[in-house]
């Protein structure tokens, strides 16, 4: 007998690739998607709901609810890096998409997200793709949240590499370092995929032909707001293709097996030239000092990917949709 669906809640600042990760989800045997919670990143926060909102409309699943999150950093910080530079100011490629019929529930994301993570303890899984507030916030809200929630799947970091944001810091960590601090720190099970992982997987311009030429509603929805993205890459990198990070993060919460993952302490810089900078302990060395890093509790982090597959399986689910 097939396996009882994964419950997801899927934390998300939508973003072409956050569109590709829900609609993934949405395909997926695998897992349930409960609800979607927005937060800023790549565009601000009210912009997120919106796309969350058309999103689920486009899709035909009004029946998942929509919460809205933080509006500020978990510091109150105002001053938000928002990423319309890669997704268009809409978020969704500069396609201005009528706005949607639906609204989000009156509880916001926090609230959401403590209430689910109590209601079936141990069984619900965040998969978290923009900057950490709502996470932070809701750990800090509530002492049972972290035993309660059953896994924390996060895109962030930039393990032993360059940053996208500047060299030292990737974007959904920079976009609020103490709130990752927290969520790193808070002893919750844990699962963070870097950009180290996610630079691996691309899709590449004749992936998206291929995509064009299949009838899936997704993959035709898709390929209308890639433009953007796609004309981003080729600019800022040399790639003949587009990073595929949100979609790789979801497939940890459908099918583990993958990645490869290490395990260590995960500290993040909040300040000076490195803000933003995930540092992971790897515990082959035990220090005379005490550290930062000392008595804190482990994440997991991905270290190897099937690249291979991951693109196969996003563009077979993409097609047949
Ligand atoms: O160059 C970039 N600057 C800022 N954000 C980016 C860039 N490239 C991708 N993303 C966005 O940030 C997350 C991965 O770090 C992804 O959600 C992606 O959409």
């Amino acid at each position: 007998m097939a396996a009882e669906p994964k419950k997801i809640i899927i934390d998300t600042d939508p973003g072409i690739d956050d569109a590709m990760a829900i609609f993934l989800a949405l395909r997926s045997p695998e897992v349930e998607v409960i609800g979607l919670t927005t937060i800023y990143g790549n565009v601000y926060t009210t912009l997120a709901t919106r796309n969350a909102l058309h999103l689920l409309e486009i899709a035909g699943r009004t029946d998942i609810p929509v919460a809205e999150g933080s509006h500020v950093t978990i510091t109150q910080g105002t001053k938000l890096r928002i990423a319309d530079f890669v997704h268009g100011a809409d978020g969704l490629g500069n396609q201005n998409f009528p706005p949607p019929k639906g609204n989000p529930i009156e509880q916001s994301a926090v609230d959401f997200l403590i209430e689910q993570a109590n209601l079936y303890r141990g069984k619900v899984t965040v998969v978290a793709l923009g900057p950490l507030t709502n996470i932070a916030l809701a750990i800090q809200q509530d002492p049972a949240f972290v035993k309660n929630i059953g896994q924390i799947v996060l895109l962030g970091g930039a393990f032993a590499v360059n940053g996208n944001v500047n060299p030292a810091a990737e974007a959904n960590i920079f976009g609020d370092p103490d709130a990752a601090d927290v969520v790193f720190t808070s002893g919750a099970d844990i699962v963070a995929v870097g950009i180290n992982v996610t630079h691996q997987v691309v899709m590449t311009d004749a992936d998206r032909e291929k995509l064009a030429l299949s009838n899936g509603k997704f993959a035709q929805y898709l390929c209308k707001i890639l433009d953007v993205y796609f004309s981003y890459h080729h600019e800022a990198y040399c790639t003949r293709g587009v990073y595929l990070h949100d979609p790789t993060a979801l497939l940890v919460a459908v099918n583990p097996s993958l990645f490869t993952y290490t395990e260590g302490v995960v500290r993040v810089q909040t300040s000076g030239i490195t803000r933003g900078l995930t540092l992971l302990y790897n515990k082959q060395k035990r220090f005379e000092e005490i550290t930062e890093w000392s008595d804190k509790p482990t994440v997991k982090v991905a270290v190897t990917v099937d690249a291979p597959t991951v693109v196969k399986l996003l563009m077979d689910r993409l097609m047949n949709s």
